[in-house]
């Protein structure tokens, strides 16, 4: 499990190592310890692009704090190295001096001036290390260190990021329109929010040891699982199981309109888990085509025992299909609401008071428009956390999925992230495909032993299904892409249905 943690936090785990260097009248040797990893790493980067360090070219983009004073250390460092080491000081009257005097004696090149000063060799470095701004940055990245990214950006060069990539949020992730897109960023003792929040923007992430504790998790931390910790968790029956001790999930989706969403959403139930799906709608014709084991039923009040619900894909917002959500609330199981059942949601939330069991709302980022009436989109987590709360406090047992790359899921307490590393998922359909795999989870129970909670399940266990899905669904996304094309090609949802099996049985081997 990789836990992310608040800049105040980090400050407060740094400050015993700062006072034990400094009363030891080494006030730098921490900085030094990080400097070192950054070398490694840039050294790393530049021998497997290069194929070796001796005579390679290093631009520094030094800013005005400790984070330059980093890159400055590391630059001595590759400076040592055999490399030609080029700092840009981006704020000549503010710069750490030892770093820089550290620097010029190893016999690094030092530069102050804007984007034409710039020697040939450091126009397109191998390697540019970001020292820019670290924990302390706020907003887009400045002038001039805009520029000078931008041009660098350009000219192909990769870039190692210190800590984090300057023009990203420490705490929220925002990727400010000004940022480094880092090819790997390198931090110390611990990872940062932003580092699971805005992880497509940090590249590889690695953390050099520096001797710092581990700070405890607090309601801030940000928690993401090893994609094997979701396989050791996903459900496998044992020699006692039936299809009902499985867990059964029922699913309202489909309608005339649309007709697929029915299809993907009741195939991806029967896909993620054994056990036994139930699907009520218009489509059950189309559904059985598909997946002849699925056991159909007229209407919600007709349909057999589950434990858990799954409503909204494709299945309307008029009045029939709100008061399908009622009688399934009613019902008191863990339900899944989606999709439609989301807009349904957003022009009744008075609907969501009847809620007895734990429901999970997954919407993307309009949907979540329509249910907060406007949300804040450059502090995700903060704006999840708030419309959680808010539920919660109300009397709603709600837990939240908020759709994109980096996907959250917030109960109230924990904040989650999941990045599949590939945007291949972002195709039409394939929220259908997730919610039926969650819909299967919650059927499963606890600790995927199949109990039935009685619709008791606590907004742990909601969450942990939410996230265990979400993580297969990104797998099965790159594992399609992969597949229907070599390296990766365009999938459609289809397409990633198809690779949930695989996807599975892949994680619980990892
Ligand atoms: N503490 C430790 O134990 C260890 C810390 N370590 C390292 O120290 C780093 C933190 O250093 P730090 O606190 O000096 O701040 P840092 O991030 O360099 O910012 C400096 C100044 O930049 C400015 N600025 C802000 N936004 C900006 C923007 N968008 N674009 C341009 N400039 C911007 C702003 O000043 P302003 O101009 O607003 O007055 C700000 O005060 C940390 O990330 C890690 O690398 C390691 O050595 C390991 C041990
Ligand atoms: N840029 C992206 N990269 C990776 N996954 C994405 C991206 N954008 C969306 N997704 C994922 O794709 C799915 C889309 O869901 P949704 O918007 O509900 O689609 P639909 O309603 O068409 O089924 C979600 O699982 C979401 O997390």
């Amino acid at each position: 499990m990789l836990r992310a943690h608040p800049v105040e936090a980090i400050r407060t785990a740094e400050r015993p190592l700062i006072e034990a260097a400094e009363a030891a009248g080494d006030p730098d040797a921490v900085m030094r310890r990080a400097a070192s990893g950054v070398a490694h790493h840039a050294a790393a980067l530049l021998r497997s692009r290069t194929g070796g360090v001796y005579g390679r070219s290093v631009v520094l983009l030094v800013g005005s704090g400790d984070n330059g004073g980093d890159a400055l250390y590391a630059g001595a460092a590759l400076r040592g190295r055999g490399c030609r080491v080029e700092a840009v000081l981006l704020h000549p009257d503010r710069v750490h001096a030892r770093a820089l005097r550290a620097l010029r004696s190893a016999g690094g090149r030092v530069t102050t001036g804007g984007v034409d000063e710039v020697s040939g060799a450091a126009a397109t470095p191998d390697v540019v290390i970001d020292g820019v701004v670290g924990l302390a940055g706020s907003g887009p990245l400045r002038e001039p260190a805009a520029a000078r990214v931008a041009a660098l950006a350009r000219a192909g060069s990769p870039f190692v990021a210190v800590d984090l990539p300057s023009g990203v949020d420490a705490d929220t992730g925002t990727v400010h329109d000004a940022h480094v897109r880092a090819d790997v960023t390198v931090t110390f003792g611990t990872l940062r929010r932003a580092h699971l929040l805005a992880s497509p923007t940090c590249g590889r992430v690695e953390v050099v040891d520096i001797g710092l504790a581990e700070p405890a998790s607090g309601p801030l931390t940000v928690h993401r699982p090893d994609p094997s910790e979701v396989g050791r968790a996903w459900p496998v029956p044992g020699p006692e199981d039936d299809k009902y001790t499985q867990g059964v999930v029922a699913i309202r989706a489909g309608s005339g309109r649309f007709p697929g969403a029915a299809v993907l959403c009741a195939s991806a139930a029967v896909a993620a888990t054994s056990g036994m799906v139930r699907y009520v709608g218009s489509g059950a014709a189309d559904v059985l085509a598909a997946r002849p084991e699925v056991v159909c039923h007229p209407s919600v009040a007709e349909t057999g025992t589950a434990q858990s619900w799954v409503v909204g894909p494709g299945a309307g917002t008029g009045s029939a299909a709100v008061a399908d959500i009622e009688a399934i609330l009613a019902r008191a199981r863990p339900t899944v609401l989606d999709a439609d059942a989301l807009t349904c949601i957003a022009s009744h939330p008075v609907v969501l008071r009847s809620a007895r069991a734990p429901v999970l709302l997954t919407p993307h980022a309009g949907e979540f428009d329509r249910l907060t009436g406007g949300w804040d989109r450059s502090d995700r987590p903060s704006a999840l956390r708030r419309y959680v709360s808010d539920l919660r406090n109300r009397g709603i047992p709600a837990t939240v999925l908020l759709k994109g790359r980096v996907t959250l899921v917030d109960d109230g307490q924990t904040t989650w992230s999941v990045d599949p590393g590939s945007s291949w998922a972002a195709t039409a359909g394939s929220g259908d495909v997730l919610s039926g795999m969650v819909g299967a989870l919650l059927a499963n129970g606890p600790g995927g032993s199949g109990v039935d909670s009685g619709g008791t399940g606590s907004g742990g266990e909601v969450a942990w299904s939410a996230v265990a899905a979400a993580v297969v669904h990104g797998e099965a996304a790159r594992a399609a892409a992969r597949r229907t094309g070599g390296p990766g090609a365009p999938i459609g949802a289809g397409d990633l249905l198809r690779a949930v099996p695989a996807a599975i049985s892949a994680i619980r081997g990892a």
